[in-house]
């Protein structure tokens, strides 16, 4: 029989209802009969109305919870898993409101403002017992997967580089203006908490989730960051990290793999968005290369390519069942940790979220990227 998880929505924004339709989509069109969705309690923090509004537009069938606070959202007995869909602001003190009631987490990227606000939400659900995710949901495409397995198989042989590059060609000025959450220092705004996490994924799920876990060892780090000169927060930001490889035969030759990590708001990866100019992201191994092409958090395709004599380039396109956006198969992998009584997901293990969320500390300690001190701040509740 399929497990049924009740899931309760934090936050009636963009990316709620995103998630919540792809909830609704019947997980067997995607192979997953094991798992059921339900939705069973939504919150806005604005109004009552407006949690309402949100199941309306969103068309949740049956009976479900409409909240005006998220203290009643946390509260409800019928509530599984909170998915947290709040500004990155947000997401340490909402966590451990949740963490506080007795609720799983899936919490949306990027999982917190800094390290040490991870560190403390990880310690808390592992005393609480409780199951606590970042939704790093490209981990999760059957892509993404594919992509790894063949990098442990070998198909490209030891991996050496891997470019990844997440950008938006905007006029940030005229998209983002001042107050929005893209770029608002008051909301954790800026491109490398909100899209140059998944040039990092690219380069985490590639160069260190393939290795066996004793092997995972932390990047150096060196980076670039432009400001965004209206509001301060960061508009391009480049990071070049360099991952010792540990194979114990080594002896005294050195090896190193290089991630290029690129992400801004003003130049874009794709342009014309008709993939001129080619993927975003290029794993480079000694046997040849895999590229991925799409979006970068959610991508479409991969190619594999050979070195000359090795064999024949390949490609592999992948589709959406149900016409659904991908969601789905974070909140599948939430179901089955719960089901098995999991606190983290192997997938996105806990230990990574904290070593990306480091680099992404130094990224801003090098450049000179500060958030106001009331986000930064690990006090919970928070005093204003
Ligand atoms: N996985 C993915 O593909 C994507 C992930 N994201 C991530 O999801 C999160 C939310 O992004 P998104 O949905 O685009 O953001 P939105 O601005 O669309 O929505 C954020 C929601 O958070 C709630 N909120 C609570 N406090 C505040 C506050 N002080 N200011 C603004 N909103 C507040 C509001 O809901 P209410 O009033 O109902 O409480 C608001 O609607 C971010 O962490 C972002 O990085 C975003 C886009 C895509
Ligand atoms: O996670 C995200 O993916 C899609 C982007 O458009 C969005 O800004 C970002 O938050």
């Amino acid at each position: 029989m399929a497990h049924l998880t009740r899931w309760g929505i934090m936050a009636t924004g963009g990316i709620a209802k995103t998630f919540v339709l792809d909830l609704l989509k019947d997980p067997k069109t995607r192979d997953a009969a094991d798992v059921a969705h339900q939705v069973v309690a939504v919150a806005s923090s604005s109004s009552k109305d407006r949690a309402a509004q949100f199941l309306t537009d969103v068309g949740i069938p049956g009976s479900c919870a409409a909240y005006a606070s998220y203290e009643e959202l946390v509260a409800d007995p019928n509530v599984d898993v909170v998915y947290i869909a709040t500004p990155h602001s947000h997401h340490y003190q909402n966590a451990m409101l949740a963490l506080e009631a007795g609720k799983n987490i899936l919490c949306e990227k990027a999982f917190t403002v800094n390290v040490a606000q991870a560190k403390i939400l990880c310690e808390t659900a592992r005393k609480k017992n409780l199951f606590l995710m970042e939704a790093v949901w490209t981990r999760y495409f059957p892509l993404s997967i594919q992509v790894r397995e063949l990098i442990q198989q070998g198909a490209i042989g030891e991996v050496f580089r891997v470019l990844a590059d997440t950008s938006f060609g905007d006029d940030p000025e005229t998209k983002w203006g001042l107050e929005s959450r893209m770029v608002n220092l008051d909301l954790a705004g800026g491109c490398l908490l909100d899209l140059g996490i998944y040039s990092l994924t690219w380069i985490f799920q590639t160069l260190y989730h393939t290795l066996p876990r004793d092997q995972r060892k932390p990047p150096t780090v060196t980076s670039q960051v432009t400001p965004y000169h209206l509001t301060g927060s960061d508009e391009s930001t480049t990071v070049l990290l360099g991952f010792p490889t540990s194979t114990p035969n080594n002896g005294p030759h050195v090896k190193q793999s290089h991630g290029v990590a690129l992400t801004s708001m003003r130049v874009g990866n794709d342009p014309d968005e008709k993939g001129t100019s080619g993927p975003p992201i290029r794993i480079q191994g000694d046997k040849g290369e895999i590229q991925v092409f799409g979006l970068p958090f959610q991508p479409t395709r991969y190619r594999i390519i050979p070195k000359k004599g090795l064999g024949e380039v390949r490609d592999a396109e992948f589709s959406f069942p149900a016409n659904g956006r991908g969601m789905y198969w974070e909140a599948d992998e939430v179901a089955r940790c719960l089901r098995d009584g999991k606190l983290e997901s192997e997938g996105m293990p806990w230990e990574e979220s904290l070593v990306i969320m480091e680099v992404m500390d130094e990224v801003r300690r090098q450049g000179g990227l500060k958030y106001p001190e009331s986000i930064e701040s690990t006090q919970y509740p928070l005093q204003l």
